[in-house]
């Protein structure tokens, strides 16, 4: 155990994410609960006080890595609300089984997400993706499935040119690809049915929080009359919305926008570098998600249902 009795597995998850070895919203939420499964299997308290002190502290060392994917506290506060037991036996046990659970409901949510974000496209359509989102692309994959022939045209997205790695993924479903830049998006998409991007969080009044570039894109998209769906299972949902709090932007370092030596020939400039952006609903035509796609106006009623009127702190247990 490294320090405060936390996992040095807990250190490294929290540190790939950090640096964004391990990424994307879904992706992130499973690596976090298969880290507390690991704290919770290795952990050597001694008292059910002391095993709860240490789950805690690893859940607040993953948490502090990036702040902007709700899908990252959700997942750890699924974990903590199904923590129970009087012994430490008890209580590990039931975090690696709500560790299991949250892993096949993942999976269940994105393929059922799929087939629903599938039935909005039509064979021969073309799609226009921004970023890399695996809830995206679980629609286009249950459409291929479906036997729908389909096309994409892939914005790279800067800073992190991302779209190569949705490009590579559609190609593995043979889906043509055509790569563009961002700033081409307007050009092609008359060329597109459809856009197609994921999300990091859902606000309660239906904004969508995603990859820079997203709101721009669906603004554009309105002006051109192309639909623009987001798919994201509800672990997306961002609970403290529902409370009038808004979802924090990360600002990433600016050696990705420039590098060093580029820097220092422009002269002195600021350089600002968002991860996220927010699209507001009347630009978002549906969110596609496990239980249904909604008209992002109306996200707020499965929050409410999902969530109540608010939330604690992901590590807050009923018990201790
Ligand atoms: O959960 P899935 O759909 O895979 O990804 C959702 C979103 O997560 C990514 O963020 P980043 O690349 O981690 O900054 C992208 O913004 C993507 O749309």
């Amino acid at each position: 155990m490294g320090s405060q009795d936390v996992h040095q597995e807990v250190d490294a998850v929290a540190e790939d994410i950090a640096t964004m070895e391990t990424r994307g919203a879904a992706t992130i939420a499973r690596a976090v609960v298969d880290a507390l499964a690991t704290q919770a299997e290795a952990s050597d308290a001694e008292s059910p006080a002391a095993f709860v002190a240490e789950m805690r502290a690893a859940a607040q060392t993953l948490h502090d890595t990036r702040p902007t994917a709700v899908s990252l506290p959700n997942a750890l506060r699924f974990v903590f609300r199904q923590m129970d037991g009087e012994s430490v036996e008890q209580l590990r046990a039931s975090a690696v089984a709500a560790a299991d659970r949250f892993r096949s409901q993942l999976e269940r949510a994105q393929d059922d997400l799929g087939r629903i974000g599938a039935n909005r496209l039509r064979d021969g359509d073309t799609v226009m993706t921004h970023c890399h989102s695996t809830d995206a692309l679980a629609c286009v994959e249950a459409a291929v499935e479906q036997g729908k022939e389909l096309s994409a045209i892939v914005k790279e997205t800067r800073p992190r040119n991302q779209g190569h790695i949705t490009a590579a993924a559609l190609r593995e479903m043979d889906v043509p690809v055509t790569l563009v830049v961002d700033s081409a998006a307007r050009r092609y998409l008359d060329e597109a049915d459809h856009v197609l991007v994921g999300a990091d969080s859902i606000a309660a009044d239906g904004s969508v929080i995603n990859k820079i570039g997203t709101s721009g894109l669906a603004v554009l998209a309105r002006e051109r009359g192309v639909p623009i769906m987001t798919a994201a299972q509800t672990i997306k949902l961002h609970p403290a919305t529902l409370t009038g709090h808004t979802v924090e932007i990360e600002m990433r370092d600016e050696s990705e926008v420039i590098s060093e030596q580029d820097r220092s020939d422009v002269g002195e400039l600021e350089v600002l570098n968002p991860a996220f952006d927010v699209t507001p609903p009347r630009y978002m035509d549906a969110i596609v998600t496990e239980r249904g796609q909604f008209p992002p106006e109306s996200i707020v009623t499965l929050m409410r249902d999902m969530f109540g009127e608010g939330t604690d702190d992901p590590w807050e247990t009923d018990d201790f």
